[in-house]
């Protein structure tokens, strides 16, 4: 058996398609029911309909027990987000739920599969730019049928970078995004942007258009798949210390090379914020 998850692969593919038309599909009434959280940490119907949907799909094809499972919207419920040996899907159903709230044009499903603890494939569905993101280890990354590639500028002068507000609005948290990003603003480089999805900023840094994304505080089902692709577009991640990426510490970078990823590392005022694999949470 040389290819043992091919076919997992191209059923993610598919079942990423069918979440991402879901979701098109999902009305303004819907849209718009909020089922739980903070004023700004928004989930909709739609975020644990189509979570039910690709699990519900997976376990039908992969049989249930055999493969694990870490959704948003399931341990959001209380399931335990850890990371075994075991054939495991990393799942985001709506990532940019706040944009899918407001209609910014930027949701993406992402689904990764990860076994040993280490990532063997991920697919990101843009699903209103009907863009399909996807990354086998060791096989490259593709935009559709078109091979991806990171960006070649490594002067960050002439970079775009990518980061986020976050989630917290807590005065202390707020002032360190913003005079990272100021920070970061003035060495100078060319912009700063952000999509208000992380799996599509990960696209973004994988098929070349900005040089960077970091963000604290994104969890491991915004970033599983996006790994994977960035990483085999040519791309590097690192934790924001400048350490080894890890997938449950909530905070990454990723960039086109080292270069660009230490220099910006250089500016990240790093806040504290607790690992995806502390605990079995119970909201
Ligand atoms: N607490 C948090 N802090 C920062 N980003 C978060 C976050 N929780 C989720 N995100 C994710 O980070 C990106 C924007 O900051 C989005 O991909 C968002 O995913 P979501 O839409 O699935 O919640
Ligand atoms: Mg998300």
């Amino acid at each position: 058996m040389s290819d043992p998850w091919q076919k997992a692969y191209d059923f993610a593919v598919e079942v990423a398609r069918k979440a991402g038309a879901e979701i098109r599909k999902a009305g303004e009434s819907e849209i718009r029911v909020m089922t739980k959280s903070s004023t700004v940490d928004l989930v909709t119907k739609t975020d644990e309909r189509v979570e039910k949907i690709i699990i519900g799909a997976l376990k039908a094809e992969f049989g249930e027990g055999t493969h694990d499972f870490i959704g948003e919207e399931s341990v959001a419920k209380g399931e335990a987000c850890i990371l075994t040996d075991k054939p495991t899907w990393i799942i985001d159903p709506v990532d940019g739920t706040t944009n899918f709230v407001h209609g910014f044009p930027f949701v993406a499903v992402s689904i990764a599969f990860a076994v040993n603890k280490e990532l063997e494939f991920g697919v990101i569905y843009s699903c209103l730019e009907d863009k399909m993101y996807k990354a086998r280890k060791g096989k490259g990354a593709f935009c559709d049928d078109d091979p991806i590639q990171v960006s070649d500028v490594k002067d960050i002068h002439k970079s775009i970078i990518i980061s986020e507000h976050g989630t917290d609005r807590s005065k202390e948290k707020v002032t360190k995004i913003f005079s990272t990003m100021q920070r970061i603003l003035c060495i100078p480089v060319h912009g700063l942007r952000g999509s208000g999805t992380a799996a599509t900023n990960m696209c973004l840094v994988a098929s070349g258009a900005v040089e960077a994304f970091f963000e604290i505080g994104i969890h491991c089902w915004d970033i599983a798949a996006g790994a994977v692709i960035v990483k085999e577009a040519g791309g590097v991640l690192l934790d924001v210390d400048g350490g080894p990426f890890d997938l449950m510490s909530r905070r990454m970078v990723c960039a086109n090379s080292d270069v660009i990823a230490n220099r910006i590392i250089k500016e990240i005022e790093i806040f504290p914020s607790e690992r995806d694999d502390i605990a079995i949470k119970k909201k």
